[in-house]
């Protein structure tokens, strides 16, 4: 259980404020302690505060900023002033730099985080960087992403971008994968709703022993591959003018790409 150094302020919980929401009242987060804002009125869990204004009651201890970065600029200015001096401003905004954050807020401590949307069951990755040198203000970001999964300090601002295309949208292009391996074994014949079902358990399998060995996941690969067998089959077409690493490469660069242009738009 995380406990909070006081109060904690979400600005924005759409699908990955919630998510994170979700995992922090799963882990025994005091509900009294958070008070969502929105623009709209939406659930949230038993105890927890939710508005559609900014409180009038700040600055609390943490504000956790997870509005989209082409909201950034209709929410600060009815916000920056309720949260002057606030001891610690966590955004999860992606592409927004510190210093356009800086800019924007009066904030002691700022702290970018980038979860993923598996940090709803407390699997996800968040990375972290700070320019902050407040060990406690570290800390206690640090402590409150610790229920959502992996937690990675990440020491260059400039790989931000990179660990964003990774880890922030990798669970989209996951997603897509299975899909993908789902109606490749419908193609085949396999019932779709079963061939669902193998190719989720299928990757989630993989993953957990992945996670767990001592061998990387390009020798796993190789063990599944009997010499001669139908993996190494498969394996060719992957690997055929190295296709699969070359689309997901592509793929990276495109989302680094466009974090690079959110974060220069921020910027102003
Ligand atoms: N989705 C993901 O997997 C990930 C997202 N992120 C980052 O998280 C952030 C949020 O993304 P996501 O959750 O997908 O987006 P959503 O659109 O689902 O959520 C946005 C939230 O912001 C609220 N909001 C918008 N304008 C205002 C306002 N003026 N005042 C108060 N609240 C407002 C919305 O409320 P309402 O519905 O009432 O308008 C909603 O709750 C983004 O910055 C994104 O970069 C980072 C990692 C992964
Ligand atoms: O797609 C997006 O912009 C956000 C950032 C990381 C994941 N989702």
């Amino acid at each position: 259980m995380t406990a909070l150094p006081g109060p904690l302020w979400l600005i924005g919980c759409g699908n990955m404020g919630g998510a994170m929401l979700e995992r922090w009242i799963a882990d025994g987060v005091d509900p009294r302690a958070i008070t969502v804002v929105t623009r709209s009125p939406r659930e949230v869990p038993a105890g927890v505060t939710h508005g559609t204004a900014i409180p009038q009651d700040g600055p609390p201890a943490v504000v956790v900023l997870a509005i989209k970065p082409q909201q950034l600029d209709q929410v600060a200015p009815d916000l920056a002033p309720h949260i002057a001096g606030v001891p610690l401003l966590i955004s999860i905004l992606a592409g927004v730099e510190e210093a356009a954050l800086a800019r924007r807020f009066d904030a002691a401590t700022v702290v970018r985080a980038m979860p993923n949307l598996p940090v709803a069951i407390g699997e996800g990755v968040v990375a972290l960087h700070s320019h902050g040198e407040d060990r406690a203000a570290r800390d206690t970001a640090a402590a409150l992403m610790a229920p959502l999964g992996l937690v990675e300090w990440i020491d260059d601002a400039a790989l931000f971008d990179a660990v964003t295309a990774l880890s922030g949208c990798g669970p989209g292009f996951v997603f897509r994968f299975i899909d993908a391996l789902a109606a490749a074994g419908a193609a085949l014949g396999l019932p779709a709703d079963q061939a669902q079902r193998l190719a989720i358990a299928t990757v989630q399998g993989s993953a957990t022993m992945a996670a767990g060995s001592d061998v990387s996941p390009a020798t796993l690969a190789d063990r599944v591959a009997s010499p001669g067998g139908s993996t190494r089959q498969g394996l060719n077409v992957l690997d055929e003018g190295d296709a699969l690493k070359q689309l997901l490469s592509a793929t990276l660069a495109a989302s680094e790409r466009r974090n690079a242009e959110i974060a220069a738009a921020a910027r102003g």
